[in-house]
Formats: structure tokens, C-alpha cells, sequence
């Protein structure tokens, strides 16, 4: 160790005296001086001992010269010396002209000093840092003409760079003097960094011909205003801790890139928007109140951090969400990194993607639904091969689509029914409730939604509309398709039930016409009509984005003319291909479906082309198989493996498996189903039920539907026992106002059916689980003709689309 000291004690004293030979004149013996002090301060300053045994414990002689020299009084009233100076040089380098080795920096800091002139003879100083003494004045560096870099913060200086100008001097710390008044610095033109915090400045002055300030720091100062930076390249600016109200004057500055305004009081951000560079704003303890605030950062697309710790604004509820969700680009706020999480719940709660918004309403009428009395729904029971068909028109407001859907279930009305939704909007002039909506409150609606009733909810324009089960049911009981019609936010929770509708999006292309049906109507108010209108675009997007979403798009911008398609689709849906649609209905409808919104009753030629057709004829024929083929061939990829993995999943859960608890708890409770009172009754097929088959059994009823019972899937089929239970819990769910359909049917409670099933589960048969198949017939057939009504009408097959 001792040696190594040695060594560098050579290597710096042979330094200094090659600095002292290519000294200039006068500086010969200040660098004469300087090397001893140099060298010595080099080394370690504490006294050492000597190891040697004669020696033991004595103080080495050269450490003895060290204390003798640390004892001499350096600068002696604040005058600064050749010692000090001596060690506070450092960083030796080529001279300016490059003619001399010398040293480069200064640094003496601490020392009380008063004078610095013997710095007049050290004019090669690119460095100079007198931190922390009690200057008052710093002429004598007009003797320096290469300064660079100035340190002379904790001084007593009142001005600003009282000297003649080093031309190149560019960075200036004057931080902790006593400076009130900035003084003119044009001649300072190369200044980079200028640091003026803990002073008394109180205005902002003298900068405008610094064309070179890119940092500048004036924090901790007396500045009310921002003023005098005009088209400054400054990109640090730091004015916190001041008397700021008001973010002003900084329009110009173009390439500011970090802002801090912290400890003023400044509330509004206006006046930041103009800044695309802008990266970093700090506004931490000021008066910020409003989040609205927050727009005139909105476009700044370089911002990454954002500081508004300790303003009101951070009261505000969700107030870190909804600025992450505003300003997406940062990465920090209020000190804190901001997380993928919370951008994305950012996201999700202030504009959730329709995927989102259907996922939840989903998962809330999931879960209320399972709140209720177990059920199911026998009708429309999802299965593999034979969905139950539904027909959804998906389209913006105005697009027509409800009126197209009750025209093709008038035309079409031996195959169609229309799904009544439900809401919570007033009528429109014309509308009847019960026809074209279940009108209902606001109360009753959510009711509604908590007793599980509905299977997609959707909020437009403040007004509610949904679907309940019960309406797609009470078509199916007819053993019709069920025809809806919807937004793309209740196709998307549609999408996620067992339910697998063909999709028939209706877009009207041209937005003039859009825009002027709405306004024919006279009922929507103007921001809504424009709302509107832009939504047709969210449409056709989806559309594109999404191939295979919907199974067929019509323009609706002539509404006789999507009808025309729509009804093409449907015939070759429905296998009707005699009628020659092309010419007669384009006659008919140019002249029926003038309004939009009228139409009016069906001509008897449709009809009568469809009551003619042949009902014997299979379902689903060949050709139509083929079809069917070709319909899921058309669909996109994504989508094709999306429903066969749902489908087998769903096959797996509802094919495979029958809880033996329901199944020996209906065998023990027989009686207590519609069916049997029916029968007791001598309205059913008492022989039939009693060996009562699954739900996949082939209908028995011949005749056709009875009129006092409107339900015909128990009236005129054979019912599972699975419909029995339906039938049983389902006496105790609240009943709709509009469900004046089910018969009244005798009570039994859950809670006898649960007590009769543990009593049966001590029973060894529970344990005996059913074959997987034993209840499901495999044909392909048998499953297409046992849907309730069916025996009435086939089974509709899947639509294809039309080209
Ligand atoms: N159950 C539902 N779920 C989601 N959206 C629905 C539902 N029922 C109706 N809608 C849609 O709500 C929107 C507003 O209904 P409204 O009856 O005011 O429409 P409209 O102006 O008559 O539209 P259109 O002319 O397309 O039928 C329509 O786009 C309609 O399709």
C-alpha cells in the first residue's frame, strides 16, 4: 500500500513539473508552488505508522511534513492564494492554443473568499467552480477568456454575470446568490445552462439574445409571471417555487421537452398544448383542480411523465385512471411507473371496447340467472347439430331494422316470429306495446335483469333495451325462428350464449340518407342524429376487422331495396326458389315500401307461394346440408374454430353428462311436471309421457296445436324430464307482465324436489352414472324433428348467405 502511494506520489509530482516547464512566464512559480501541495494532497492524509520492530509505533517523518503543511492557513481572509489555487487545480490539458500542457479546472470551494483577482493570472481556466463562498463580485474572469463552465452558486453575488464575457461560456450556476435583477446577458451569447434558483428574482430578464439557452433554471425565486423567453431554444425549464398563476408566454418555445412548475399556483393547464415535444411536466403542489384540465395535454404525444401530486384534482374519484386513460402515452405519473394494468383498466372503465361491455352484461345476466330457480329452456335447449335458429338484424339506430324484421315475420309468418325486446324508452307515434317493444320502466327493467331475465342488455342514448328469454321462447314454442333485431354491443353478448343466430348486418352506405331518415322521423335530437350517423362507419369497420362476424351485410340506404335482399335470403334460407322474386317484389315493394318506416300489409303472392310449399319435404334436404357446408366453409377461419371448440365444449357439458341427481329425482317425482296435470287432465298423451322420454325423443302429437295451451312444447310433444323441472322451479320466478302464456300448472317447491333428491342419493342407482349417449339419439334427423313444434314446422336450417 505504502508503496503504491509512492508510486503515485512520483507519477504526480513528475506531472506537475512538466506542467511547470511548459508554464508561460509569470505562471512559472505558481506552478512551482503548486506541485509539492499537489502531490501531497494525492495522498492518504492520515498519519501512518511504521511496522518495522525498530520503529515500532512512530510516526513516519514524511507524515510529520504533512501535518506541517496541512497547518498552513490557506486564502487568510478570504483572499484567494496560490496554495488554495494549488489544490483546487486539476484535470491537466492542452491550453486553448494548444501549445501548453496545463491545468484546466479550478476548484475551490468553502473558503470563505472575498477576492479571487489572483485568478487574472490563470487565464487558461475552462473550469471554474468557487461553490459556496462569499463573492460579491466575479470581474477578475474577464481575464479568462476560455471559461467554459462557472460555478458560483452559495455566493453573496446581487448580479448576473458582472464581467466581460468569455466568449464561449456556457454554463453558468449562480444558484443560491443574492440576485434581484437579472441583468442584460446578449452578450453571453453562447450560454447553454443558465442556473438562477434560491434568488430574489423577481422578473425575467435580459435572456432574449441567448439563442443558445437550452437549460434554465429559475426556481426559487420571487417570478410571478412568465415573460422574456421568446423564442428561446430552451428544452429544460424549471421554474418551481415561485408566485406563478398562469402557464403564458411559452407558446414559442418549440423545442421544450421538460417543464417543471411545481410549488406555484398554477390551475389550468392551458397554455401547454402547443408544445409537441413536451415530454415531462411537473405540477406537483399547485391549484390544478379540474380534470378537464387535462384536454390540453390530450395532444401531446410525447409525453411521458406527468407530475399533479398534491393538487386538488388528485381528490377527484378514479382521478389516476381517468388521467392514464387521457393521456396514454405516459409512463410515469405522479412518480409512480405507470402499469400495462392500469392502462388497461383505464381503458375498460372509460371506454370499454364493445367486446368488453358485452362480456360484462354477459356475465351479469350469467350470474343473476343463476341466482334464480334452476331452469331450462326446452325450446330453444342449445345443441350441436341443430341450434335454434335465430335471425338477427344488427345495424345503427335508423337503419330500418325493426321494421324489416316485422315485415319479413309478416310475410313470412308461418316460419318467423319476431323477438320482442324490451325497453325502457317511450313509444314512438304508431308504436304498440306488445308489437314492436315491451315498453317497461326503468324499475321494472332492472328488476328484471336481477331475477336473470334477459339474455343481452344494451344502454342507447340513456333509454335501455334488451331481450329477455322468455320472448325468444315464446317464439319457439311456436316451433317458429325467432327473428330480432339488435346493436353490435347485444350481438356481442349473444354471441358469448349458447345461441347461435345468423347475423344479418344492415349498414346504409350512404350517410346523407342515413342522416336524413333520422331527421324525417323528428324525434331525435340534433347531436344525436350526427352521433348516429358517424356509427354506420363503427359498422362497416367491425365488418371489415372481423371477417365472418356477420353472415350477410345489406346496404339499407334504400330500404325496398334491402327488403328485396333480405327476402331473397330468405327464401333461399327457407329453400323457396319458384318464386321469381326479382321482378314481382321489386314491383310490389316500389309501390308498398315508399316510407321507410310503413309498410304495408303482405300481398297475397308471397304468401300464397309459401303456404303452397311442401311441408313433407325434409328440413334440411341435400342440397341444403351442402349449403350448410358451404355456410360454415364462409366463415372466417377465427370464427369456424371459435364455434367448434364452444361447440364441443358445450357438446361435452350437455351431452355427456346428466347430473344422476335430477335424473333419479325425476324419475321419483314424475307427477308434479304440466305434462302430467295435462294429462291427468286428459289433455296430453298420458302414455306416452308416462314413459317419458328424453328431450331428444321423436314428438308423438299429430294434431294440430290447441289454442288454450300456448305453449306447445307441452302440449304437443313428448317433454324430458328436464322440462319438468323447468316447468317446476320456474313456478316461482317472477313472472313477466307480458307472459300471459303458461298454463297455470300445480306447485312444487325446489326444496321438495331437493329433499326427495337426498333421500335418492342414498340410493346405490345414483351412483350409476347414465351412458353418455343412452338419452341422445345420434340421428341427425330424430334431433332435427323433436324441437317443440317442429312436428308443425321443420326445424329451420342455417341461412346461407346470398350473393
Ligand atoms: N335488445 C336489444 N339489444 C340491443 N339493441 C337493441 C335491442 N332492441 C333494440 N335495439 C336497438 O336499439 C336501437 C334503438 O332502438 P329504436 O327502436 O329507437 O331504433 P330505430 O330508430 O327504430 O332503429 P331501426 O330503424 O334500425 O329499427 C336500434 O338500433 C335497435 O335495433
Amino acid at each position: 500500500m505504502a508503496a503504491k502511494d509512492h508510486d503515485d506520489c512520483e507519477l504526480n509530482a513528475s506531472l506537475n513539473v512538466n506542467s511547470v516547464m511548459s508554464g508561460e512566464g509569470g505562471e512559472l512559480e505558481h506552478y512551482k508552488a503548486s506541485v509539492d501541495i499537489l502531490t501531497l494532497l494525492t495522498q492518504d492524509q492520515s498519519p501512518r505508522i511504521m511496522e518495522t520492530e525498530e520503529n515500532d509505533l512512530m510516526l513516519d517523518n514524511e507524515t510529520e511534513e504533512e501535518l506541517e503543511i496541512e497547518n498552513i492557513e490557506l486564502s487568510p481572509g478570504g483572499i484567494l492564494d496560490e496554495e488554495t489555487i494549488g489544490r483546487g487545480l486539476s484535470n491537466l490539458g492542452r491550453s486553448a492554443n494548444g501549445m501548453h500542457q496545463v491545468y484546466l479546472h479550478l476548484t475551490v470551494p468553502g473558503f470563505q473568499l472575498i477576492d479571487i483577482n489572483i485568478l487574472q493570472e490563470y487565464t487558461h481556466l475552462q473550469k471554474v467552480e468557487l461553490p459556496h463562498n462569499q463573492l460579491t463580485d466575479l470581474s477578475v474572469l474577464s481575464n479568462c477568456p476560455h471559461l467554459l463552465i462557472l460555478d458560483v452558486s452559495h455566493n453573496l453575488l446581487d448580479s448576473v454575470l458582472g464581467f466581460e464575457p468569455p466568449k464561449n461560456l456556457q454554463e453558468v450556476d449562480l444558484s443560491y446568490n443574492e440576485i434581484e435583477v437579472m441583468t442584460d446577458l446578449s452578450a453571453h451569447h453562447s450560454l447553454k445552462k443558465l442556473n438562477l434558483s434560491y434568488n430574489k428574482i423577481s422578473e425575467i430578464d435580459g435572456l432574449t439574445q441567448c439563442r443558445r439557452l437550452t437549460e434554465l433554471n429559475l426556481s426559487h425565486n420571487n417570478i410571478a409571471k412568465i415573460q422574456g423567453l421568446s423564442e428561446l431554444p430552451i428544452q429544460h425549464l424549471n421554474l418551481s417555487h415561485n408566485n406563478i398563476t398562469k402557464i403564458e408566454n411559452i407558446e414559442s418555445l418549440k423545442l421544450l421537452r421538460v417543464l417543471d412548475l411545481s410549488g406555484n399556483k398554477v390551475r389550468s393547464l392551458k397554455g401547454l398544448e402547443e408544445h409537441d415535444v413536451l415530454e415531462s411536466v411537473d405540477l406537483e403542489s399547485n391549484e390544478v383542480i379540474d380534470l378537464i384540465e387535462i384536454k390540453y395535454l390530450q395532444n401531446l404525444r410525447m409525453m411521458r411523465k406527468l407530475n399533479l401530486q398534491h393538487n386538488p384534482i388528485e381528490e377527484l374519484p378514479n382521478y389516476r385512471l381517468c388521467i392514464l386513460f387521457r393521456l396514454q402515452s405516459l409512463t410515469e405519473l405522479d412518480r409512480h411507473k405507470v402499469e400495462v394494468e392500469e392502462k388497461v383498466a383505464s381503458k375498460n372503465m372509460f371506454e370499454p371496447p364493445p367486446e368488453v361491455v358485452a362480456a360484462r352484461d354477459h356475465a351479469m345476466h350469467v350470474v343473476y340467472s343463476f341466482l334464480q330457480p334452476a331452469r331450462i329452456l326446452e325450446s330453444t335447449l342449445p345443441s350441436k347439430e341443430t341450434p335454434y335458429p335465430m335471425l338477427v338484424i344488427v345495424g345503427p339506430q335508423g337503419s330500418g331494422k325493426k321494421d324489416l324484421a316485422l315485415k319479413l315475420v309478416e310475410e313470412f309468418s308461418d316460419f318467423f316470429g319476431f323477438g320482442i325486446s324490451h325497453t325502457t324508452r317511450i313509444p314512438y307515434s304508431g308504436e304498440v306495446n306488445g308489437v314492436d317493444y315491451h315498453f317497461t320502466t326503468l324499475e321494472k327493467f332492472e328488476n328484471d335483469i336481477k331475477l336473470g331475465k334477459f339474455v343481452e342488455t344494451h344502454q342507447i342514448n340513456g333509454a335501455w333495451y334488451g331481450l329477455q328469454m322468455e320472448s325468444i321462447q315464446n317464439v319457439a314454442r311456436e316451433g317458429q325462428a325467432c327473428v330480432v333485431h339488435m346493436e353490435l354491443e347485444g350481438v356481442l353478448t349473444l354471441k358469448n350464449t349458447h345461441f347461435e343466430p345468423r347475423y344479418v348486418l344492415m349498414v346504409p352506405m350512404n350517410k346523407e340518407a342515413h342522416e336524413k331518415r333520422l331527421r324525417d322521423r323528428g324525434i331525435y335530437p340534433e347531436n344525436q342524429i350526427l352521433d348516429t350517423v358517424k356509427t354506420g362507419d363503427v359498422y362497416s369497420n367491425y365488418n371489415q376487422n372481423h371477417p365472418g362476424f356477420f353472415d350477410m351485410m345489406i346496404n339499407s340506404e334504400n330500404i325496398q331495396e334491402a327488403y328485396i335482399r333480405l327476402r331473397q335470403l330468405v327464401m333461399n334460407y327457407l329453400g323457396i326458389s319458384s318464386l321469381s322474386p326479382s321482378t314481382e317484389v321489386a314491383g310490389e315493394t316500389s309501390s308498398r315500401l315508399e316510407a321507410i318506416d310503413h309498410f304495408p300489409p303482405p300481398t297475397t303472392t308471397s304468401t300464397a307461394n309459401l303456404i303452397t310449399r311442401s311441408w313433407s319435404r325434409p328440413s334440411i334436404s341435400e342440397t341444403q346440408s351442402i349449403r350448410a357446408q358451404q355456410s360454415s366453409a364462409s366463415r372466417g377461419i377465427v370464427e369456424e374454430e371459435s364455434l367448434k371448440r364452444r361447440q364441443s365444449a358445450a357438446k361435452d357439458v350437455v351431452v355427456g353428462y346428466i347430473p344422476p341427481l335430477y335424473e333419479q329425482l325425476l324419475e321419483k317425482c314424475p307427477r308434479t311436471a304440466p305434462q302430467t296435470v295435462e294429462s291427468q287432465l286428459g289433455l296430453g298423451d298420458d302414455g306416452q309421457r308416462a314413459c317419458s322420454a328424453p328431450a331428444n325423443n321423436i314428438p308423438v302429437r299429430k294434431g294440430p296445436p290447441r289454442m288454450d295451451s300456448p305453449d306447445s312444447s307441452e302440449s304437443n310433444i313428448t317433454s324430458s324430464h328436464l322440462s319438468d323441472l323447468d316447468s317446476a322451479t320456474d313456478l316461482h320466478a317472477d313472472r313477466s307482465p307480458y307472459d300471459t302464456t303458461r298454463a297455470v300448472e300445480p306447485i312444487i317447491g325446489p326444496l321438495d324436489l331437493i329433499e326427495e333428491g337426498y333421500r335418492l342419493s342414498s340410493s346405490t342407482r345414483l351412483n350409476a352414472p347414465r351412458p353418455p349417449s343412452a338419452s341422445r339419439p345420434d340421428s341427425q334427423s330424430s334431433q332435427l324433428l323433436n324441437r317443440p313444434g317442429s312436428e308443425r314446422h321443420m326445424v329451420l336450417p342455417p341461412i346461407q348467405p346470398v350473393n
